[in-house]
């Protein structure tokens, strides 16, 4: 039993049946509460399978700028680096990290139609050494002002918007790619249990007469 109308429902269904499960974002130390949030409602739009982030400080999401795209997109913290890029190449994904030196090449060169882990750097310090020591593709989207790098959110929009241009015209959005019961599963939470969870919040903040 589902608590939304039947509108919402096929909306939901949707967004599960086109996300890309094999293409995901590593937000590897972006800090800025304003770029972290333009990244989810980018990754939502492309609809991503999965963000993973790590910080070293924590960092409040701008509802302004989300508009609430947080709430749709699967995320997972990543505790142990090491131990989170061995497993991503596991299962078979390729790690493009973007970057800003000479050993790298034309974002646009990459298969992005291939699993794949995007990884964006630090404002300041961009990606970790760790990240390119895990790096199978290094990628720069070539700029020819004066400033010095892109926005790192605008760099993630560039990169997936490829990523969604090469995997639109194979047609991987024309068939679900996430596994039916994770959808399952999830329908429900969206679709049930987060309502549940909602509606005895505001009972419970209601204020007494
Ligand atoms: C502001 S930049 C970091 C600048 C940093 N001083 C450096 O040298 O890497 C933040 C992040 O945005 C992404 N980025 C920005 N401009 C880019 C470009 N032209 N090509 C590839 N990635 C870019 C990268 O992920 C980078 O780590």
């Amino acid at each position: 039993m589902y608590l939304v109308s039947e509108e919402r429902l096929e909306k939901m269904k949707n967004i599960l049946n086109t996300r890309q499960n094999t293409l995901r974002v590593f937000m590897d130390y972006v800090f800025s509460s304003h770029n972290l949030s333009a990244i989810v409602r980018t990754c939502d739009a492309v609809n991503v399978g999965k963000l993973y982030y790590r910080h070293q400080r924590k960092v409040r999401l701008n509802n302004d700028i989300t508009m609430g795209a947080h709430k749709w997109i699967f995320h997972e913290y990543v505790e142990d680096i090491e131990e989170f890029y061995k497993n991503i190449k596991k299962e078979g994904y390729q790690v493009v990290v973007t970057l800003l030196d000479e050993e790298t090449v034309d974002f646009r060169e990459v298969d992005y139609t291939k699993p794949t882990l995007i990884v964006l750097g630090n404002e300041v310090d961009g990606a970790s050494d760790i990240s390119i020591k895990y790096a199978d593709k290094k990628v720069i989207i070539p700029m020819y002002g004066m400033s010095q790098s892109l926005n790192v959110s605008v760099a993630n929009a560039v990169i997936l918007y490829e990523a969604q241009r090469q995997r639109a015209a194979k047609g991987m959005y024309d068939t679900p790619s996430l596994p039916e019961d994770v959808i399952e599963k999830t329908l429900k939470k969206w679709a049930y249990d987060d309502i549940i969870e909602k509606e005895l919040r505001r009972v419970r903040h209601k204020p007494k007469n």
